[in-house]
């Protein structure tokens, strides 16, 4: 199934509460700083919340609670590599989708056979330090020459002005934060989003 190529990322299943009535097809819970009984109660309510909705949910991070509590796709990063059992992800149908930063972390994520990649920051990003610079929509057509039909997620300071050059220059899909859920208007902005993406489904 081909992913949406609108990703918005939140932080709490009372985001999605409020926006999947909108229209989102594809989200991702992304929490941070969390007990594991809240973060279960999140990934229950999320995932039924997206099962309402018809929207794909991705869990970030947390792949044995996704697991446990029969989402289909996760989210990694380099450093969840180092220390999630790929082989149990694998055995229990889950999908993946990986971050990548540099070449190294492409290498890696292609040989794991991702469901998609991404790249960031395209864009400075103030969600979160990182320790790379932007990366520059050019990566991004390098990127997708080098995964070819693995869905490109553009990911970093993303937001609706820049999405059209994120598509062009290569990316499938864009992913966005705060362009959201700093607006005045979270539920116009992603109307707006909807708007701008649709049509860029490959
Ligand atoms: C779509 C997407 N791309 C990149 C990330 C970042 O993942 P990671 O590097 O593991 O960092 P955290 O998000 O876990 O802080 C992502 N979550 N989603
Ligand atoms: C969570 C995350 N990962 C990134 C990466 O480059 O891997 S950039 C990022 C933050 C994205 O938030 P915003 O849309 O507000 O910039
Ligand atoms: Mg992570």
């Amino acid at each position: 199934m081909a992913l949406d190529p609108f990703y918005p990322i939140f932080d709490s299943a009372d985001w999605l509460e409020r926006l999947l009535p909108l229209g989102i097809k594809l989200v991702q819970l992304r929490i941070k700083d969390s007990d594991e009984q809240a973060l279960r109660a999140e990934i229950r309510r999320a995932r039924d919340l997206c099962a309402r909705y018809r929207c794909q949910l991705i869990v970030n991070d947390y792949w044995r609670l996704a697991i446990e509590e029969g989402c289909d796709f996760i989210h990694l990063g380099q450093e969840d590599l180092d220390v999630a059992d790929l082989k149990a992800i694998a055995e229990a149908g889950l999908k993946l989708g990986i971050s990548s930063h540099d070449e190294a972390e492409l290498d890696r994520a292609l040989a794991a056979n991702p469901d998609y990649i991404a790249l960031g920051p395209i864009y400075p990003t103030i969600l979160k330090k990182m320790k790379w610079e932007q990366q520059g929509l050019e990566r991004l057509t390098a990127w997708k020459a080098r995964i070819g039909d693995i869905p490109l997620v553009a990911i970093g300071g993303m937001s609706v002005e820049r999405a059209p050059g994120a598509f062009a220059a290569g990316a499938d899909i864009v992913s966005v934060v705060t362009d959201i859920t700093l607006n005045a208007d979270p539920e116009a902005r992603v109307t707006e989003w909807i708007a701008a993406t649709r049509g860029h489904m490959r």
